[in-house]
Order: structure tokens, then C-alpha cells, then sequence
């Protein structure tokens, strides 16, 4: 199977372009590929596919095979893999994921894509189907109780589920191995959650890291970012244009007044490419 290894400020993934061939078994094949000692190491797989309704079609598999609906860093370098490898010259496309279509405006530098602005559509509170229509919407946090402790959370749909938790101390110093799985498979989540532990810095900027669902700590998480925003615009912590540090780099993230939608905006890498020998039936 040929690949190519991105990241988007290091949540890296594997990227299959499936245009013209799909993968028998993704699931079994992003376990493999995840690996970090046994496969080539990532937080998952993405496949990059056709669409009859957007320009490219996108589906992620976390590390533990499971799939998700969105991946906002993984979009961001679909785009870059599109550009970079001639399958479109356009500089604003469409992505057809199971959040919806998404809809990405390309910084090219030297003919490559280096930056990539992404709508993320709007978001969805309680992970119920009503979209936020105003920072003044009803819920904004719930208690939950996870290791003996009772947490105020405010959860935050981006497609995907996220269970944002605002803290007084530095981000590095939070024991995320100790409650990021606590929260994950909390009874609270029937499709278990991400979980975002973030420490307001100013109006305009915030640290955060992130326990992922099917694939634990990663070093950033896209759609987590901005479910973070939208959870500080909500109580009233920051403003809707934030700085978001992560540890493998900074987003920015605007919730915008006017239209609903969530932007966001950060890099996009190519790693290496490269051919894997997949197990027998998997081929
Ligand atoms: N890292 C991603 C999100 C990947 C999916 C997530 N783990 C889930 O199961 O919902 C991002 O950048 O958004």
C-alpha cells in the first residue's frame, strides 16, 4: 500500500489517496499502520477519496481502527496532499467528510500548500442536532463526576464529540493520562468523547491539551481546538478571534458573529511517502 505521512502541528496520520482504489479493511489496516513500535506510527489513518457532491471525499480511522466524523488538522492536509500531488490546482476546495461538506481556502508557497483556512461549519451543543445560534444559548456547563472529582465540562459538537474542561494550572502539568480516560469512556458518552483540558492565558489566547478518542494524547487536535473556542466564547472566557497553543503548535480559531461558523486556520506537513506490505487479505 503506498502512503504518504502528514501532520498538522503533529497529529500525524497516514494518507491513502483512494480515488481510484479502496481499502478492503480500513479499520484493521489503520491498527496496523498506528503502530508506533510495530507499524509506521501514527494517530490513525485518512482516506482520500471522490465525492459526487464535493471535490474530495475524507475518512479518518483513529489509532484503535474506530472512525470518526471530522478531523480538522487531517483536512487541512488532505488539502495539501490534493495540491501538492496534481490531483486538483484549485486554491479553494470542498471536502466530503461525515460531518458534512467542508470548505478550505489553500495558502500555496512555492507551488505547494504550506497554510490552509478551513470553515468547519457550525457547531453543535450537547451533541444534540440544535445548532448554536448565539453565545446566550441556554447549556453552557454540566457537572460530571471522573476520578473522585467533580468537573464543570461544557460539550461542544464538531461533527465529532468534545467534553471541554477549563483549569487554573499550567496545561503541562495536568495528569492527562491519569483522567483523559476517564472521561473517554465515561457512561456519559455512549460513543465516548474527546476531552479537552485548556487554560485560559488572555481574551485572545489559550493552552490546551487533548485526550483523543480512539487514539489518546495527541499532540493537537483541529476540531478539539475549536470546540475549545466556542466553549470559552460560551462562558464567557475569551473573544471569538483566539490563539489556541498546542503542544506541536498554535491554531487560530474564529467563531465568527455573522455567519455561525467556526474557521480555523494553521499548517499543514508532508512528512515522507512511502509502500507498506500489508498483511495477507488485506492487500
Ligand atoms: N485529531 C482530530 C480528530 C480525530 C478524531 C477524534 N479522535 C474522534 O474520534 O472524534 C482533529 O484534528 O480534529
Amino acid at each position: 500500500m503506498k502512503f504518504t505521512k502528514m501532520h498538522g502541528i503533529g497529529n500525524d496520520y497516514v494518507y491513502v489517496d483512494c480515488t481510484k482504489k479502496e481499502l478492503k479493511d480500513p479499520a484493521e489496516i489503520s491498527k496496523i499502520v498506528s503502530d508506533r513500535h510495530f507499524g509506521i506510527g501514527s494517530d490513525g489513518l485518512i482516506l482520500i477519496g471522490s465525492s459526487d457532491r464535493a471535490d474530495f471525499r475524507m475518512n479518518i480511522y483513529n489509532a484503535d481502527g474506530s472512525q470518526a466524523e471530522m478531523c480538522g488538522n487531517g483536512i487541512r492536509c488532505v488539502a495539501k496532499y490534493v495540491y501538492d500531488y496534481g490531483l486538483t490546482d484549485k486554491d479553494e476546495i470542498s471536502v466530503d467528510t461525515l460531518a458534512g461538506i467542508k470548505y478550505l481556502k489553500l495558502t500555496i508557497e512555492n507551488g505547494k500548500v504550506s497554510k490552509v483556512r478551513v470553515n468547519m461549519g457550525k457547531p453543535i451543543l450537547k451533541a444534540s442536532e440544535i445548532p448554536v445560534k448565539a453565545e446566550k444559548e441556554p447549556v453552557v456547563a454540566e457537572a460530571i463526576e471522573a476520578g473522585g472529582r467533580e468537573w464543570k465540562m461544557t460539550c461542544v459538537s464538531m461533527g465529532n464529540p468534545h467534553a471541554v474542561i477549563f483549569i487554573d494550572t499550567p496545561v503541562k502539568e495536568f495528569p492527562l493520562e491519569t483522567y483523559g480516560p476517564l472521561f473517554e469512556s465515561h457512561e456519559r458518552f455512549p460513543k465516548r468523547t474527546n476531552t479537552e483540558f485548556v487554560r485560559v492565558l488572555d481574551r485572545k489566547t489559550m493552552e490546551m491539551r487533548v485526550w483523543e478518542r480512539g487514539s489518546a494524547e495527541t499532540l493537537a487536535c483541529g476540531t478539539g481546538t475549536c470546540a475549545t473556542a466556542v466553549a470559552a466564547v460560551l462562558n464567557g472566557l475569551c473573544d471569538r478571534s483566539v490563539l489556541v497553543h498546542l503542544l506541536g503548535g498554535d491554531l487560530e480559531i474564529e467563531w465568527n458573529e455573522e455567519d455561525g461558523c467556526v474557521y480555523m486556520t494553521g499548517p499543514a506537513t508532508t512528512v515522507f511517502d512511502g509502500e507498506i506490505t500489508l498483511p495477507e487479505g488485506l492487500e
